[in-house]
């Protein structure tokens, strides 16, 4: 079974503790809603999940996972792709910004082809593939970054407030690749402050409040699937890099 575990987690900045958890699992399948207000640590926690920071106290082990090239140090980079609330996009087309992480050959492949093509018809990103990418609206940024994820189909994905500041068009559509990578088996973390329609997926929470995190398995995912669906620097990129060359 894929999955991240970690145990006796700690967060400190300076003198500040800002989470606590004894144990933590994030399996592939899982679909978890991370919760929390504001300034709480979700960003934090799912960096830490990523191996782009590191806690100030805990073992994270990635289980199940190929063995990393010979080379590579930290065992945790790669694993779980972290998509930024504010993705990091290259001075390019959307186009580009779409494959860049792929290696050439690699985007020959049929299958990689088809999914390429798909994330451009979930996105909506058709129109724009010339655009440069810079160029693009917040809600138009997000769904680049899915569909990049789209592309990739991670084993573990974390979201972070994936759709704050959409208006209801882009949020439908970004739900509805978020419920395909689900169907698809992809294990996803997903944060909000709130309860919407997107954490409806979710069957099981964590929750940052009063500096723990706690853990509730087998929410009701009220999510009525498929039927309706139709057919920052830099840590993003780096990491989707990893990510690519990892799997
Ligand atoms: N490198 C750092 N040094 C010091 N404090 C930090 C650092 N990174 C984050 N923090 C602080 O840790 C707290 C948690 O930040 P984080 O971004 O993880 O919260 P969040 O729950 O994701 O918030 P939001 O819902 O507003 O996005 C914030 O108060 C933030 O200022």
């Amino acid at each position: 079974m894929i999955k991240l575990v970690a145990t006796d987690l700690k967060m400190q900045f300076e003198h500040r503790t800002l989470f606590e958890a004894k144990h933590l699992h994030f399996c592939q399948g899982d679909v978890v809603h991370l919760r929390g207000d504001n300034g709480s640590g979700k960003s934090t926690l799912m960096k830490i999940l990523a191996g782009i920071q590191t806690p100030t106290q805990g073992k994270i082990e990635a289980q199940g996972f190929q063995p990393g090239p010979w080379w590579r140090s930290d065992s945790l980079l790669g694993k779980a792709l972290y998509l930024h609330q504010h993705p990091y996009l290259y001075d390019g087309s959307v186009e580009y910004n779409m494959t860049y992480a792929l290696p050439a050959p690699l985007r020959e492949q049929p299958d990689i082809k088809q999914r390429i093509s798909e994330s451009i018809l979930h996105a909506e990103l058709g129109h724009l593939l010339q655009q440069n990418a810079t160029l693009l609206s917040g809600g138009e940024r997000q769904r680049l970054a899915i569909a990049r994820a789209y592309i990739m189909q991670p084993k573990l994905l974390m979201l972070d407030e994936p759709t704050s500041n959409m208006d209801k068009d882009s949020q439908q559509l970004v739900l509805n690749m978020i419920a395909k990578l689900k169907h698809q088996g992809t294990g996803l973390l997903i944060s909000s402050h709130q309860s919407c329609e997107l954490t409806q997926l979710c069957h099981q929470e964590w929750k940052i409040a009063q500096q723990q995190i706690t853990t509730s398995a087998n929410v009701t995912s009220s999510y009525q699937p498929l039927s309706t669906i139709a057919s920052s620097q830099s840590e993003q990129t780096k990491q989707e890099q990893q990510y690519v060359s990892a799997n």
